[in-house]
């Protein structure tokens, strides 16, 4: 272990880097992604001269809170993880930007509350403090969470209907071409198998009728015989479309993952099919576990280390969803290596993780570190390397840093219903159930 004095661990700097990262034109229930998403970069150093990363969601409501507890972290040590959601409160209390309880309306987040914000914008901080402090110490971030219990975390495909390019010739453009039915979905697929050696595969559904979509995975199964698949709707359907859905593809779905909005509803669909319901969206957060439990609205949980509050927080919901007997996976939204490094390790200390973790990362052709995580066999390998184990890239980072700065405003915040109006000016988000 690196020598250091205790003082070495204490925060002198927390540098915030908001960023627009290009997003190709993806497809869900509420419209298409922006060209450009934004993220925040978080870096922590010590006075030991170790630097950590971290990074979360970008749009304004989270930095305004990152910003005031950027400040309050200085003179914290790395080490003080329990005490950072006391601190994230007080500075919430203080700048009072959480903005109303609600359900959100950008990118599918689920419930919307100041606590979850809080939440999202300290897991940033956490995973940030928790590299800082694997540098100083030359551990990786998986032993300080107590240790790996595998080496590789699998990863599962990630399947948009998706446009070929955005309107306008906006963006980055990439060269994976449209996927608007059946076939581009399985090309697609196919592409993902190839290149990453993925062996699940996940729709995003909600974007077409239920009929086309259940086509999709029809298709799917016959090019992939046997392997998970899993159809994702974000809470699109009625009950009694969820369960004709359900009905239709139940000798080849793994999961389906919430068919409808609501513990309510879910728990109803869940009462009429054998299909496991998974979720990232009806419980997002430790208030919404007891009422699923209870009405055995759903059998996994599909977490995120962002709505949950970090790594340490996702272990705890670990062993919530262990003493309940509901399986635990990983959700993703758009992100970038810090994030996938973050939930890379964390889900390499969760003894029961029941499937392929979902990762938007091929998605996203940019990055801010000097080299990619690079899948191999649908898989990342955990490492030994100290923290995350990744390097950041100045030069990338203050490219992406330049675009958010000269953007007037447009992307700051991701609106996917926005995004849509570029090609349907009529557009709105579709209320619930669209089907
Ligand atoms: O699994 C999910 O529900 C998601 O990943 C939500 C995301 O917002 C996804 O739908 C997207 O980015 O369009
Ligand atoms: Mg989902």
């Amino acid at each position: 272990m690196v020598d250091h004095r205790p003082a070495d661990l204490v925060v002198t700097e927390v540098r915030l880097t908001p960023v627009l990262v290009a997003d190709p034109p993806l497809l869900n229930t509420q419209g298409v992604h922006q060209p450009y998403t934004p993220r925040l970069i978080i870096e922590v150093v010590t006075a030991g001269g170790a630097t950590g990363l971290g990074e979360t969601y970008g749009d304004a409501e989270y930095l305004a809170l990152a910003r005031p507890l950027a400040t309050a972290l200085v003179g914290r040590k790395v080490t003080d993880l329990n005490a950072l959601a006391a601190l994230a409160a007080h500075v919430d209390g203080a700048a009072g930007t959480a903005g109303p309880d609600g359900v959100d309306a950008a990118g599918l987040r689920g419930v919307r509350t100041a606590d979850k914000l809080r939440r999202s914008v300290r897991s940033g901080f956490e995973v940030a403090c928790l590299d800082a402090w694997g540098h100083a110490t030359g551990l990786p971030v998986h032993a300080l969470l107590g240790g790996a219990v595998r080496d590789r975390v699998p990863y599962g495909a990630y399947l948009f209907y998706r446009w070929e390019r955005h309107p306008d010739g906006l963006g980055e453009p990439d060269d994976w071409g449209a996927a608007l039915d059946p076939a581009g979905i399985v090309a697609q697929a196919r592409r993902f198998a190839d290149r990453y050696g993925f062996t699940s595969f996940k729709l995003k559904g909600g974007v077409f009728p239920p009929d086309q979509e259940a086509a999709a995975i029809r298709a799917l199964a016959a090019a992939f015989p046997g392997r998970p698949l899993r159809l994702d709707p974000n809470g699109a359907w009625s009950v009694p479309t969820a369960l004709q859905v359900a009905d239709a593809l139940a000798d080849v779905l793994t999961y389906l993952e919430d068919p409808v909005s609501g513990t309510g509803a879910m728990a109803r669909v869940a009462a009429g099919t054998t299909i496991p319901l998974a979720t990232n969206m009806c419980v997002t957060t430790f208030e919404e576990l007891p009422e699923a439990i209870a009405r055995d609205a759903v059998r996994i949980v599909l977490s995120d280390h962002h709505y949950w509050g970090g790594l340490h927080a996702t272990r705890e919901l670990a062993a919530l969803c262990r003493t309940f007997g509901l399986g635990l996976a990983m959700h993703s939204n758009t992100h970038l290596g810090i994030s996938l490094a973050a939930m890379t390790h964390v889900a390499a200390t969760v003894p029961d993780l029941d499937h392929a973790c979902d990762t938007h990362y091929p998605w996203q052709t940019e990055d801010v570190l000097t080299e990619r995580l690079a899948f191999r066999d649908g898989h990342l390998d955990v490492g030994d390397a100290p923290g995350l184990g990744v390097t950041l890239d100045r030069d990338r980072l203050a490219v992406l840093h330049h675009r958010w700065l000269a953007d007037d405003g447009t992307y700051r915040n991701r609106d996917d219903a926005a995004a849509m109006r570029r090609v349907h000016p009529d557009w709105t988000t579709p209320p619930v159930p669209r089907w």
